[in-house]
């Protein structure tokens, strides 16, 4: 009996054992949590002397456990001093992790000049923790629910840092709000637009109509409309350059193209809509946000009165409009092209006193990359190269040391880079180190000089494209942590790429 029961089992046993053989086969093909990490703790203590609080510099620990920052102590509080997993840092700085509010990552569609493997480890090296990504570049542009789940999809696996996602605003959805709401509902964290082309076929500039309907929606969401804000004006010099009575090869010839009277014509057409945000205006709840203002003549007196006015906006520059000037670009030195374009020492010196002064409120590092093959080197046309600097991977380095003669502090440092980025994005637990955020950390150290030459690794495609490239820095990441992940130590990156997506609800 016990016999012939036995081989009836057997059979049923045999399906039984294979079937937890394919499980476990399965689900150990997923990666640990472990190797999300260089650091194989999930409570540890963060020690530095230098530690950046909104309160300010403090001498003590951050605590880290789950992912979250659960205290932040003095160091005369001995508590830490009895707990094992510390890492000390000495006298390196812990500040908040950077977060890029305007990088171009173009997977799908255009991978060869920057995808989200390469993007995010160049971030992760140079002390980004989040970056929100650009509608364009990537093919097709992120104007529709469906084109965002493309963009999440391809960045599925591969994202070393937190990734969230801008939408476009463009003719085609402006009008239609049904459109506008799916793409908001599925988790853009706001829309961007343009006021001038785009130089990307698939993202049509918008009108003041189409940003007023745009804002509208956003009001209903609270989120905020980015925008490039130049207008194309007639200009004397537009056909003086085609003529070639201007050397191409000249940056101000390219300079004389983008006058900053198309900043300023743009920013008053754009501030006439801009009166809907105040309180009690019909899209109170929007923002709008000025991305990479160059020109401080005309444009920044416009905004200052705006903001005074009740306005719900913000600006923001780049650090290659405070690091270069246009007397210094050499000919035919293309990597320098940009939109709007650098401009002359005066106007840098200007933007360097908006943003200490607070009228400027924040960074990115409009990391907009191409192949080197569009940035035409051979001829050095500023006309036809590709207008956009490739720069993710250096931006803490560069504000700060282009920014030490200013006596910039690590506190502006962290507002400018993280807290007042945070707020653009809707990101309450990322941005600061307090209790209860995020552990989205950079440890670096300020004095550590490096040259960007070929021993230098850089993580992001086409490196020799960077406008940075023979620069020498100071300001050198040590390490950096996302949601309490080690995910990159002095030229070393965890064996998992574990960012996430990040989807407003
Ligand atoms: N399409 C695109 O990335 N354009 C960017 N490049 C640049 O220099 N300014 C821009 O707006
Ligand atoms: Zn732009
Ligand atoms: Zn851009």
């Amino acid at each position: 009996m016990d016999f012939l029961l036995g081989w009836r089992v057997f059979p049923l046993l045999t399906l039984l054992a294979s079937f937890l053989f394919f499980f476990y086969m399965k689900t150990s093909s997923k990666p640990s949590n472990s190797e999300c990490s260089l650091l194989p703790h999930d409570r540890f203590w963060i020690l530095s002397n230098n530690i950046v609080t909104p309160t300010g510099v403090i001498s003590g620990a951050v605590e880290v456990r789950g992912g979250n920052i659960i205290s932040v102590v003095n160091k005369e509080n001995q508590q830490w001093k009895i707990k094992s997993n510390v890492v000390d840092y000495g006298d390196a700085v812990v500040m908040p992790g950077l977060i890029d509010v305007h990088a171009h990552i173009d997977e799908p569609g255009r991978t060869e000049w920057e995808g989200f493997s390469s993007g995010t480890k160049a971030a992760a090296a140079g002390g980004v923790t989040t970056l929100i990504d650009m509608p364009l570049n990537s093919y097709p542009s992120t104007v529709s629910e469906e084109t965002l789940k493309l963009k999440v999809d391809a960045a599925e696996d591969k994202i070393y840092v937190d990734v969230g996602f801008w939408g476009g605003l463009v003719p085609d959805n402006a009008f239609n709000r049904s459109a506008l709401e799916g793409l908001l509902k599925a988790g853009v964290l706001g829309l961007k637009s343009f006021m001038c082309p785009s130089g990307i076929n698939d993202f049509p500039m918008t009108n003041a109509s189409h940003i007023k309907e745009g804002l509208n929606v956003l009001a209903k969401y609270k989120r905020p409309l980015l925008v490039h804000a130049e207008v194309e004006l007639d200009s004397e010099s537009d056909s003086e350059a085609s003529d070639g009575i201007n050397d191409v090869r000249s940056y101000s010839t390219y300079l004389k193209t983008r006058p900053p009277s198309w900043e300023a014509a743009a920013i008053r057409e754009l501030l006439a809509v801009t009166k809907d945000t105040r309180t009690g205006g019909p899209s109170e709840g929007s923002h709008v946000h000025i991305v990479h203002l160059s020109d401080t003549r005309a444009s920044l007196d416009m905004i200052k009165g705006a903001k005074s006015s009740g306005d719900s906006l913000s600006v923001e520059t780049c650090p290659h409009y405070l690091a270069f000037s246009s007397e210094e670009i050499q000919d035919g030195d293309t990597r320098m092209k940009c939109s709007p374009p650098i401009r002359d020492s005066a106007n840098r010196e200007r933007l360097w006193d908006a943003l200490t002064e607070g009228h400027i409120d924040m960074l990115s590092s409009d990391h907009s990359p191409t192949v080197p093959e569009l940035k035409r080197f051979d001829e050095g046309d500023f006309l036809k190269a590709w207008g956009g600097i490739s720069s993710l991977q250096y931006v803490l380095p560069v504000t700060w040391s282009y920014g030490r003669k200013y006596g910039i502090t690590l506190n502006q440092l962290a507002s400018w880079w993280s807290e007042r980025p945070a707020k653009l994005a809707g990101q309450d637990l990322k941005g600061s180190i307090v209790s209860g955020s995020h552990a989205d950390i950079v440890v670096w150290e300020p004095d550590t000089e490096f040259e960007l030459d070929d021993n230098h690794t850089a993580y992001h495609k086409n490196p020799s494209i960077s406008a940075y490239m023979g620069k020498r820095l100071s300001g050198k990441v040590l390490a950096t942590f996302v949601r309490g992940n080690l995910v990159y130590k002095e030229g070393q990156h965890a064996p998992v790429a574990c960012g996430v997506p990040i989807l407003a609800k």
